[in-house]
């Protein structure tokens, strides 16, 4: 008998509608950021949301551009790590892009860890200055002494530290040649680590010039953001999300960025009210704040013409609940991930009239790129309306996790796709629904049980006001899903009451076994629930 012919499984790759566009790639980040500051010159770049402060697009760069002069006189040179230990605050985009313009590379850590994570951060990364405030100069005493590395505080100067004003004293055309390569890192964040231990995320000027480009260069004044636009930045930007989408994007179109040192919903509201911002790009947790908030309606929030929700899983009635309080607004999800650059997925209903966004939908792929869905077990990719594993290929993605090529070689296949751990699928309009993280789903005997498809029912019952599922081992069905609930102030709601009203929605694999009450749910800064916390109460059966 004849040998069957070989099926050549053709791949089913997705584009952007949208046509690709011109990026330069060759410039470097800040030459990107900074193309077009002779119309935006005399504009505010950055206003401090707590002093009131403004910094105009010609002050933002020239200080920078003194910060990188600093830099090299403080003995940092090209391609060597200085780290950002702070909270939102006008020199940290100002630190950001000064180590862009001396070639250097900028790691931000969250300010809120301990003292042994940031250590770790610190001498995983080699940084060789750390810019921070003096009240967490402690947490970082030990690593400078032990490594001869220098602190420059930006508010009081704590012994031996240096303050920031040293910085930009120096003479900004006092910097030498720089010769940077497209490829060259300038930005390594630390992957908050939910799911795993965190890694250095090596992005580099090609790869983040690639991503903003994808994000706000083009002609739909809707869909992007313009130079008239006062976008909030509540995010920290420490993570991606914010250093990305909302501080370089909104520095490429000459907008006002809003800073706010920490969230609060009443602060919150009151800086939309008084900067008349345009855009908010939040998270989850932020927009369960607002949903929730009874304060809404004593501000007028007219001004907001677009919400921004991203980096986590948002439930059907979340979005409707804050729908409801920005009327005029659009309310439209986005899809990143700190490897990816960060962002894979972006609205494109923000551009039509009226607004349309299916729910639940994190957007459509971004231009120039590709993206593919494949059957985790196989690797075959999958076609429409079928789930699998999301990966996404382009120049935006980074280069790899600092010195771990074996997790890189994981990540990123032979063929330069990117595999995101994320579970989802493509339908017939190209939109991309998320449905769970690979490494989050609940196995349920041979079932998959989605986490986030429980906790949205969870959030919409009106005595909930959080809610977490996570996998507790059992002998019989392997994992059943448990909840982790946060109950309203007055809410007797009881577990038996839970499990029945999600049973009635739900198949018996998916019924949840176990309900356990806490006064909050444990979540990173993005938004993502640390699951491990709660597996770890679990585990010692501290709940
Ligand atoms: N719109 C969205 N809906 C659902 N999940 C999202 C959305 N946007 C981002 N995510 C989730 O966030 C993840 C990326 O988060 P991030 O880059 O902050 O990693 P991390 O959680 O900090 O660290 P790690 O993945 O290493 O544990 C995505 O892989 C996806 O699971």
């Amino acid at each position: 008998m004849a040998p069957q012919a070989e099926v050549q499984q053709q791949e089913i790759i997705y584009r952007s509608k949208l046509p690709d566009i011109y990026i330069p790639k060759h410039l470097p980040l800040h030459s990107y950021c900074f193309q077009n500051l002779s119309n935006v010159a005399s504009k505010p770049c950055l206003i401090n949301g707590t002093t009131g402060k403004v910094y105009t697009y010609e002050e933002v760069e020239l200080t920078a551009r003194r910060v990188a002069s600093g830099l090299n006189k403080l003995g940092i040179q090209q391609r060597q790590v200085i780290m950002l230990l702070l909270p939102n605050t006008p020199e940290f985009v100002l630190s950001f892009l000064g180590a862009s313009f001396r070639g250097a590379i900028a790691t931000a850590a969250n300010p809120f860890f301990t003292p042994a994570e940031i250590s770790k951060q610190a001498k995983a990364s080699n940084a060789r200055l750390i810019i921070t405030l003096a009240s967490y100069v402690d947490k970082v005493k030990e690593f400078a002494q032990d490594n001869d590395v220098k602190i420059v505080c930006i508010d009081s100067v704590p012994e031996g530290c240096l303050h920031f004003s040293e910085l930009i004293q120096a003479d900004e055309n006092d910097l030498p040649e720089v010769d940077i390569v497209p490829d060259d890192v300038v930005a390594l964040p630390y992957s908050s680590g939910t799911t795993g231990l965190p890694k250095g995320v090596m992005l580099t000027h090609k790869g983040l010039v690639t991503s903003v480009a994808q994000q706000v260069d083009g002609e739909n004044p809707n869909l992007y953001f313009h130079s008239e636009d006062v976008i909030l930045c509540t995010l920290p930007m420490f993570h991606i999300y914010a250093l990305n989408s909302i501080m370089l994007c909104g520095i490429r179109v000459g907008a006002a960025i809003l800073i706010m040192q920490k969230f609060d919903i009443g602060l919150l509201l009151e800086l939309i009210q008084k900067y008349k911002v345009t855009i908010a790009p939040i998270v989850p947790p932020i927009v369960l704040a607002i949903a929730k908030s009874s304060e809404t309606e004593k501000y007028d929030l007219s001004s907001v013409r677009m919400l921004k929700s991203g980096a986590a899983p948002l439930g059907q009635e979340l979005e409707d609940a804050v729908k409801v309080k920005f009327p005029g607004a659009k309310f439209g999800q986005g899809y990143g991930m700190t490897e990816a650059g960060p962002v894979l997925a972006m609205c494109l209903g923000f551009a039509k009239e009226p607004f349309e966004m299916k729910s639940g939908a994190c957007g459509t792929v971004v231009r120039n790129a590709e993206m593919k869905i494949v059957d985790p077990d196989t690797g075959l990719s999958l076609p429409r309306n079928q789930a699998g594993e999301i990966c996404i290929r382009g120049d935006q993605i980074m280069k790899g996790y600092l010195n771990d090529p074996e997790a890189t070689a994981r990540t990123i296949d032979k063929d330069g796709w990117l595999h995101t751990g994320d579970i989802g699928y493509i339908d017939d309009d190209d939109e991309l629904f998320i449905v769970d993280r690979l490494k989050e789903l609940i196995k349920y005997k041979g079932f998959q049980v989605a986490p986030a498809e429980l906790e949205a029912m969870l959030i919409a019952h009106p005595e909930i006001i959080d809610a977490a599922v996570v996998a507790m081992k059992d002998e019989a069905a392997g994992e059943v899903p448990v909840a982790f609930v946060v109950r309203s102030d007055k809410s007797q709601i009881s577990e038996d009451e839970i499990k029945q009203y999600i049973s009635k929605q739900v198949v018996f694999y998916k019924r949840i076994s176990r309900v356990f009450f806490i006064e909050a749910i444990p979540k990173a800064p993005s938004g993502k629930i640390l699951r491990k916390e709660l597996r770890a109460k679990l585990a010692t059966g501290n709940y």
